[in-house]
């Protein structure tokens, strides 16, 4: 007697997939409504009329009035009390203590606010970036000087590959190959590990969810950037705040907008808002230092002055330093920059305040005129450009050859010493005499310059705070800075860097489960179209299968059907590449940005998912199962629906493995497929194994979770069966048998054809045949046991690919 055995004949079981069905339904349906109110708010106010309809209220909805009352709360929620009690806080000696916020010393006239930032003087000195190229080293950077002060805005000009990103990746301390050296220095001491975490770094292209609103994505960056002893109505208070500063107010219910994995194209957010949003993400937790990558690109020209303008007056009023790099600025955009440095070719070729830049190049012989050249930015970038022809009547006297840029270079670079009170010959300058180390990230000296003579290059006056000139290496540093050129430049201290994470690991576990719940509830194709997906597809299945006889007949076909439902779960999961893939880009953007440990991502991950992975492939099995009628005990069923739910796991794993192993989907799709394969043909049913001759081959049977299920399934459905065979054979089915085996002699006898046709009532049929048939020996529970540890594997496996892919993620 099996475990499984129910004593009761199996047939249909309505009782099953009847509920399994509908509650699927209702299910789907329960997602779908809730992502459509969010998606399209008419939806929400159609459905009110016609549930008021169905209840007899005549009244519809006036226009607006959700809004109204979607304000009113939100109004509640964020009213004045809580920001001046959040700003209270802000103050609290504790709180003063345990963060970076500090009381700023401008803007005392104004509204004080949530989070206020510490204004820091910022240097850099002889920055140098170097590749390792096939054809020797490469300097895409050389010498790099230059200065910025609280409240300035400072461009990062150059003609395209002059070396603009790799100078910001490097000022922003985010970048870990080539070999690096130089010096940061912040109110003249040595920039720290803890540098990176007073800093914003917003890239050319954001990577928000499409399908969450502007207020959640702020919820979401509060929850992980903002310290981690902050009050959840603070918090609130802060992002509010941000979003008013950035002109985000009226977009709290406004999706970010965009074309989420699987196609579906959502409106949303206008670019300059977008944009605006990228930045009002970086500024959440109030850094000193916001760098932009390239902010206008993409944007039509209002809206890129719109997104600058805003960006200068949260300058001009907080005391960030900002960083932008640019590519032609139209000449509203350049007159907000208060200082711009430079590039071409990896040198400088100036750096100081935007007025001072005609001036510079007129002492060295290159003459602006405003008929001729237009807006100076544009002058100024086609004046440095080398290496194409540049006729004179229309571009006037400009650098054209490499050799020129490293002239000017080097004149601006004494000039710059000179202001600054260093001799040249004790900076050692040139060649890589000053030292690097492949693959380190930028760090700095260990002590403070001495002050130099303040510089008497222009600097900025934003913001009224007037010239200070920042700090500058002394000859009494020149040692620290050679020493630094021997050890040369150390990668960032990982732990370190964790240490210093605003959130805690249960914040960054909480705001990413919530993150991805809002990624897979709210995108039709997931949840929603996976369950129906199984519902439906069972259903079809179960149409051909449906109410199996329980006598030896229908062995054949369970046996099939058992194959046919592992086979579904191991192809199922395909159609949800896009979303793993999706996944990983957006793993891979916060990772680079150190939002969060991929421990605390992952597990939040595996928690969004895995109960919804869990519905679906019940559904598909209870289904299938109902409609056939297989065995029809509660322990069989539950058995059965064990075993194919860890096969969908698993199949879904590997997937998501090939994702973040894959360098794109469709090689994803090329290491899933080989995968697949290998269960589809090493499970035992369409060639025994012991029917395959070149026997080395099955050893691939350990690879194949369908081996392992299809096992298990199949003790489940007829280990100690005892089934009726007193139907006999059909007509067909002895007919078949003599085609077969046309020879025999005993097929054509009369009784024999009598006896299968006819068996008799006492004839019963011994299903375990088919596990011997198979050699299908292992118990249920061994075979529950590998699945859930193949399972575990591929979590493993997956993990481990991506906090590896994360690190290889490198700029
Ligand atoms: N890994 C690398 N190996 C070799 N050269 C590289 C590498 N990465 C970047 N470069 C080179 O470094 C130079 C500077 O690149 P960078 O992206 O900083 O320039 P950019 O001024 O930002 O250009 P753009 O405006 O076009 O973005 C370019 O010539 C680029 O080809």
């Amino acid at each position: 007697m099996s475990r499984f055995d129910s004593g009761a004949p199996s047939s249909v079981i309505v009782a099953l997939w009847v509920p399994v069905f509908f509650l699927a339904h209702a299910f789907a349906g329960f997602w779908i409504v809730r992502a459509r109110l969010l998606i399209n708010p008419q939806f929400g106010g159609a459905l009110r009329r016609l549930f008021r309809k169905a209840s007899g209220k005549a009244a519809a909805a006036q226009p607006g009035q959700e809004d109204d009352e979607w304000a009113a709360a939100r109004a509640r929620s964020l009213d004045s009390n809580v920001l001046a009690q959040a700003t209270d806080a802000a103050l609290s000696p504790r709180a003063r203590g345990a963060g970076p916020v500090r009381r700023s010393s401008a803007g005392s006239g104004a509204q004080r606010s949530v989070a206020e930032v510490e204004r820091i003087e910022l240097e850099w000195q002889g920055l140098s970036c170097c590749y390792r190229t096939n054809t020797g080293n490469k300097w895409v950077l050389k010498e790099i000087y230059g200065a910025s002060n609280p409240g300035e805005m400072q461009a990062l000009l150059g003609p395209s590959g002059a070396g603009k990103s790799t100078l910001m990746d490097m000022l922003a301390q985010r970048k870990s190959t080539g070999a690096l050296s130089g010096v940061m220095l912040v109110d003249g001491l040595p920039a720290d590990g803890s540098f990176i975490r007073r800093t914003a770094y917003v890239p050319q292209y954001d990577n928000f969810v499409p399908l969450m609103t502007t207020h959640e994505v702020m919820q979401f960056y509060a929850g992980i950037i903002l310290p981690r002893d902050w009050s959840t109505s603070r918090r609130a208070a802060r992002v509010e705040e941000v979003l008013q500063e950035m002109g985000l107010g009226h977009a709290h219910r406004t999706l970010v907008g965009g074309t989420t994995p699987g196609g579906i194209m959502h409106r949303g957010l206008s670019g300059g808002e977008r944009k605006r949003l990228s930045i009002a993400a970086g500024i959440l937790a109030a850094p000193s230092v916001v760098f932009l990558d390239e902010p206008t690109t993409g944007l039509d020209s209002f809206a890129a002055l719109t997104v600058m303008g805003y960006m200068k007056r949260m300058a001009r009023d907080n005391g960030h330093i900002v960083i932008a790099s640019i590519h032609q600025p139209r000449s509203a955009i350049w007159s907000m920059f208060d200082t711009v440095s430079l590039l071409s070719c990896g040198r400088l070729m100036y750096t100081g305040i935007c007025d001072g830049l005609v001036e510079w190049f007129r002492t060295i012989g290159f003459d602006y005129d405003a008929n001729l050249h237009g807006v100076v930015s544009d002058w100024a970038l086609d004046l440095v450009a080398c290496g194409s022809h540049k006729p004179k009547k229309f571009y006037g006297n400009t650098i054209t050859t490499k050799d020129e840029v490293r002239t000017v270079a080097a004149q601006f670079l004494a000039r710059w010493m000179d202001l600054r009170g260093i001799a040249l010959e004790d900076l050692s300058l040139g060649g890589g005499g000053r030292g690097s180390s492949a693959g380190g990230t930028l760090v700095s000296v260990r002590k403070a310059p001495a002050r130099g003579r303040a510089a008497s290059l222009p600097r900025s006056t934003a913001g009224g705070r007037g010239t200070t000139g920042g700090g500058v290496a002394g000859p009494s540093d020149r040692a620290t800075i050679r020493q630094i050129a021997e050890v040369g430049a150390s990668a960032v201290d990982e732990a370190y860097a964790a240490q210093q994470r605003p959130s805690t690991w249960a914040q960054q576990y909480w705001w990413t489960l919530r993150r991805e719940l809002t990624i897979i509830t709210r995108n039709p194709a997931d949840v929603a179209g996976r369950t129906l997906t199984n519902a439906w597809v069972a259903a079809a299945m179960g149409i051909m299968y449906y109410d199996l006889t329980n006598d030896s007949s229908a062995l054949k076909c369970k046996v099939n059907m058992l194959l046919n439902i592992l086979a579904f779960f191991c192809l199922m999961p395909y159609i949800s590449m896009s979303l793993y893939t999706a996944g990983k880009q957006f793993y891979l953007a916060d990772v680079s940005a150190k939002l969060y440990t991929p421990s605390a991502y992952y597990l939040a991950k595996v928690s969004a998912t895995l109960p919804f992975q869990l519905v679906s492939s019940l559904v598909f099995t209870f289904v299938i199962y109902g409609m056939a009628g297989l065995r029809n005990s509660v322990s069989a069923i539950w058995a059965t629906g064990t075993l194919t739910t860890l096969m969908s796991l698993i199949s879904v794993q590997v997937m998501h493995l090939c994702a973040v192993i894959a360098p794109t989907q469709d090689v994803a799709f090329m290491y899933s497929i080989a995968w697949t394969s290998i269960q589809l043909l090493f499970n035992n049913f369409f060639i025994t194994f012991k029917e395959v001759s070149l026997t080395w081959l099955t050893h691939l049977k350990w690879l194949s979770a369908v081996y392992y299920a299809y096992e298990g399934m199949a003790v489940v459905e007829f280990g100690g069966v005892k089934l009726t065979c007193a139907g006999g054979l059909d007509p067909a089915g002895v007919k078949f048998l003599r085609q077969l085996l046309p020879n025999t002699k005993l097929l054509g006898l009369k009784a024999v054809q009598n006896g299968l046709a006819r068996p008799g009532p006492d004839c019963v049929a011994d299903a375990s045949a088919v596990l011997d048939y198979f050699s299908f020996g292992r118990s249920y529970n061994a075979t529950l046991g590998i699945m859930i540890g193949y399972w575990l594997i591929t979590h493993l496996l997956t993990y481990t690919a991506m906090v590896a892919v994360g690190r290889k993620e490198r700029r």
